[in-house]
């Protein structure tokens, strides 16, 4: 697992470096890449192996799923696809919501207010619990609004995913200025977050924000946005909710 964190860190400080030479971030993240294929390979030989074997499995797996699709024309993903698939979700599922949880804990120290309200609504909660249940439940998660606002709030003020790549599928005019069909463009989540005409006081961590604010389309961005929105948005929310939700009551 150490190994892996390793990989992943030099693939991410590269990830959206610009290819110079051969000592930018950029190849040394193509090189990380490889390395990570390399683990990753054996895991997938295994697997498709136990498959054509028709060996049982104790428990399906994500890499047995990613085996068994088909596309519409009855056609399976190969290695390559599996592998890709596979390095993308334990980047993407894994750093983002640890990397929020920290900023959380951060922002709750340093806002003893916020963690005040906020530890006292986990502990309404927690009140009006039936004796015999344990650990949360979904409807709780629900109730946690101020929490979630501080999530929220987090999510923003970091903008853990400060910039997305997208390419121009037709001529756009954006102001006057044309993007031509096909160029590559960098779209910057951060300065829309940090937009004093968007957000009041953007730079302040305050959750209560939320309190009246429909975020107008466009404007709340952490997660993404379309087609290409955050598939995993509602579990980091959940894993998120549910380690403040412990630290509020076991911790001081
Ligand atoms: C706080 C946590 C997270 C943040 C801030 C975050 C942020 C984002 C953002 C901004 C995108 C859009 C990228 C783009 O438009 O190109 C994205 C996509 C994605 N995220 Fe997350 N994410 C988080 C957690 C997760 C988790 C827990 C998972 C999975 C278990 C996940 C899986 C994905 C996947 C698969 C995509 C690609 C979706 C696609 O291109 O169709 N993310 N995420």
């Amino acid at each position: 697992m150490e190994a892996l964190e390793r990989e992943y860190t030099t693939l991410n400080y590269g990830v959206r470096s610009t290819a110079i030479n051969q000592s930018s971030g950029n190849h040394k993240a193509l090189k990380e890449r490889r390395k990570l294929v390399s683990i990753f390979q054996p895991i997938v030989d295994e697997r498709r192996e136990r498959r054509n074997q028709n060996e049982p499995t104790e428990e399906k797996n994500m890499t047995d799923i990613l085996l068994e699709v088909e596309d519409e024309n009855g056609k399976e993903l190969n290695d390559e696809e599996i592998i890709d698939v596979l390095v993308m979700y334990l980047n993407a599922g894994h750093e983002s919501s640890g990397h929020i949880t920290m900023w959380d804990t951060v922002f709750l120290q340093e806002n003893p207010e916020v963690f005040k309200r906020a530890k006292a609504e986990q502990e309404a909660i927690v009140k009006s619990r039936p004796i015999d249940q344990k650990g949360a439940t979904l409807k709780e998660i629900m109730q946690m609004d101020y929490l979630s606002k501080v999530i929220d709030e987090t999510l923003c003020l970091v903008t853990f995913s400060f910039v997305v790549f997208r390419q121009a599928k037709a001529d756009v005019i954006i102001k006057s200025y044309t993007i031509p069909r096909g160029w590559k463009v960098l779209v910057w989540f951060r300065p829309v977050h940090l937009d004093p005409e968007i957000y009041n006081d953007p730079k302040e961590f305050n959750p209560s924000g939320y309190d009246d604010l429909t975020p107008k389309a466009g404007t709340f961005l952490p997660l993404g946005r379309g087609g290409r929105l955050c598939t995993g948005n509602d579990l980091a929310k959940l894993e998120m909710s549910l380690f403040l939700h412990h630290l509020f009551l076991d911790y001081e």
